[in-house]
């Protein structure tokens, strides 16, 4: 059997496995264009409504800290004042591109409807189907980190141009663990996963990630996609495609 230095591989999404244009072309437009339309309609849902608290209290963090004039959400907003207030801020975190959870959360209900219609397929890089598909051959668990939710992390993997992944993953974390430039998140990680974080290689396409995981113990990997964002000089292995995880 092939001996790899690593006993498990943590995974971001956009930039890693998925091409950022799948995300900032396809995925974000999609939801921008019909969180309107979501909310009005769901207004009421429990899980919605447990959103849109998160969203409130992340707009009165935002607007305490480095964010003075993010768009608020009136404690006593109902109805088309509650969708409209909750629609400026959306635009507003997504112009931003931020990563909060209240907004994450948000974007992979719009996403599952676009997902069940055949209307988003995702995009995943040949390269990535053919290391899972080894890495569950060699009963190496493989698991994804990304700032999108769990939720929508599942449908992405549950919907690829290669048909559903999901049955070569072990397992989702998303900001819930921990921020992702947070060293903390990934020992939390090693731990949830029973691993040394010595024993785990995380690969990502953000260097300040990468530097998180790697001041937490694990090998790291960048990621260097077409279209990723161009990277300042760094101590990081990269690589161009998953092919190279398996040449170490
Ligand atoms: C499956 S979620 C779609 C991507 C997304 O919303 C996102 O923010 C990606 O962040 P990542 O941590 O995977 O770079
Ligand atoms: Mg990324």
């Amino acid at each position: 059997m092939t001996q790899l230095p690593y006993r498990a591989v943590v995974l971001d999404i956009e930039g890693t496995t998925t091409p950022v244009t799948f995300v900032y072309d396809v995925l974000f437009p999609y939801a921008r264009e019909r969180v309107a339309a979501f909310l009005s309609t769901n207004l009421e849902h429990p899980e919605v409504q447990r959103d849109l608290e998160l969203l409130r209290e992340q707009a009165q963090n935002d607007a305490e800290g480095d964010f003075p004039d993010a768009p608020q959400i009136p404690a006593d907003a109902t109805g088309q004042a509650m969708v409209e207030a909750a629609v400026a801020n959306i635009h507003w975190q997504m112009d931003a591109d931020r990563k909060t959870t209240a907004l994450k959360s948000l974007q992979g209900k719009i996403w599952k409807d676009g997902y069940a219609a055949g209307t988003l397929v995702a995009s995943v890089y040949p390269d990535v189907f053919t290391a899972l598909g080894r890495w569950s051959e060699l009963e190496i668990p493989t698991y994804i980190y990304s700032s999108g939710s769990i939720p929508a992390q599942k449908l992405l993997f549950g919907h690829t141009e290669k048909g559903d992944l999901r049955p070569q993953l072990a397992g989702y974390f998303d900001t819930t663990t921990g921020p992702k430039k947070n060293a903390q998140s990934y020992l939390d990680i090693a731990h949830l996963i029973h691993q040394d974080p010595e024993d785990v290689v995380f690969v990502t396409d953000n260097l300040d990630e990468a530097n998180a995981a790697a001041d937490a113990g694990m090998q790291t990997r960048v990621a260097l996609r077409p279209g990723n964002a161009p990277l300042p000089d760094h101590d990081h292995k990269t690589l161009t495609s998953f092919d190279a995880l398996f040449e170490d």
